[in-house]
């Protein structure tokens, strides 16, 4: 089922076209990806989903209706990258505070355990690290009880390890069955939590797919590496329309291709009864198929 759907979605700021007619849906369950480098229009695009930005044109659907349909408001939680508290408001105030927003609130006092939070309570805002802060907003956003969930950014300024943190909740957040759209600009976040994701480069989608699907798609190339039992001439591998090259190297060899190199490569040595020990195969990550994709890394 389709919980969000874009169709054609334009937003200008003045002279700035900050997305050009962007269509996606998001299927009920995923964790939906936004990625894309800085300035690209993600957090525009989520804007306009979340109905906090009127778009210039096009179609935006929530759960079937209008994004600033007040019913909506206890169905989507959002958390948007520069949301700040007061400094002096506790950690269980805001929970309480907030909670008091919605009808059937969760119960934030769970919420918090489940977020590493329950020793915090009694703490200001201003007084949690980074990484607690980026906890705090999670929760907020969890606290209506949404199915859908908006996290815009979550991870950014986060040290490798509060990462690794913030992305085991996230999907303990769609473990308890809320669909989440992130948006990140980091590929490796990308390529572990997102089921799907939509790559945006200056306000335009370029990709849709699985991660896994994009750097197939992108054509990236991988190499094979191993030790042969019996010596072999190139040609046997040149001829699969896989391979591009091969090199051989005292004992070792090297196998650079596209597609399923490795399938196509070690049934042809299986063939001509050929081991092929000690095999490695390095694969094109999400990051090359991104540079592939849009000619520029994400740190552009
Ligand atoms: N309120 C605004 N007024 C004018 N221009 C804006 C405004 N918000 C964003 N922009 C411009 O629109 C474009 C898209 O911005 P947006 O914040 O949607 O990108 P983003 O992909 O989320 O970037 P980042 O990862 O840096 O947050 C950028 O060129 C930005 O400068």
């Amino acid at each position: 089922m389709t919980v969000i759907e874009v169709s054609n979605l334009t937003k200008r700021y003045g002279d700035t076209v900050a997305v050009r007619d962007v269509s996606l849906a998001v299927e009920d369950g995923e964790i939906f990806g936004i990625l894309g480098p800085n300035g690209a229009g993600k957090t525009t695009t989520v804007e306009c989903v979340a109905g906090l930005r009127t778009p210039d044109s096009g179609k935006i659907t929530v759960l079937g209706r209008a994004p600033r349909d007040p019913s909506l408001r206890a169905e989507v939680g959002v958390q948007l990258q520069e949301s700040q508290l007061q400094e002096k408001l506790t950690v269980r105030e805001a929970l309480e505070l907030y909670s008091a927003f919605y009808p059937q609130p969760a119960d934030w006092r769970q919420l918090a355990a489940d977020l590493g939070l329950d020793e915090k309570l009694r703490t200001a805002y201003g007084k949690l690290s980074g990484g607690q802060k980026q906890r705090l907003s999670i929760a907020l956003a969890l606290i209506g009880n949404p199915r859908i969930a908006i996290l815009d950014e979550l991870t950014t300024g986060l040290d490798p390890q509060a990462r690794r943190d913030t992305w085991d909740l996230i999907e303990s957040v769609r473990d308890r069955g809320v669909t989440v759209v992130l948006v990140t600009h980091f590929m490796a976040e990308a390529e572990r939590l997102c089921d799907r994701l939509a790559v945006i480069d200056k306000g335009s989608v370029i990709a849709l797919d699985t991660p896994g699907g994009l750097v197939a798609r992108a054509e990236t190339t991988q190499t094979i590496r191993f030790r042969p039992s019996a010596p072999f001439d190139d040609a046997l591998l040149m001829r699969l329309p896989e391979v591009r090259e091969v090199r051989q190297a005292g004992s070792r060899v090297e196998v650079v291709g596209t597609g399923n190199l490795l399938h196509a490569v070690s049934s042809t040595l299986a063939v001509h009864q050929i081991v092929a020990n000690d095999l490695r195969l390095e694969q094109a990550s999400l990051d090359d198929a991104f540079v592939r994709l849009t000619g520029h890394g994400t740190e552009e």
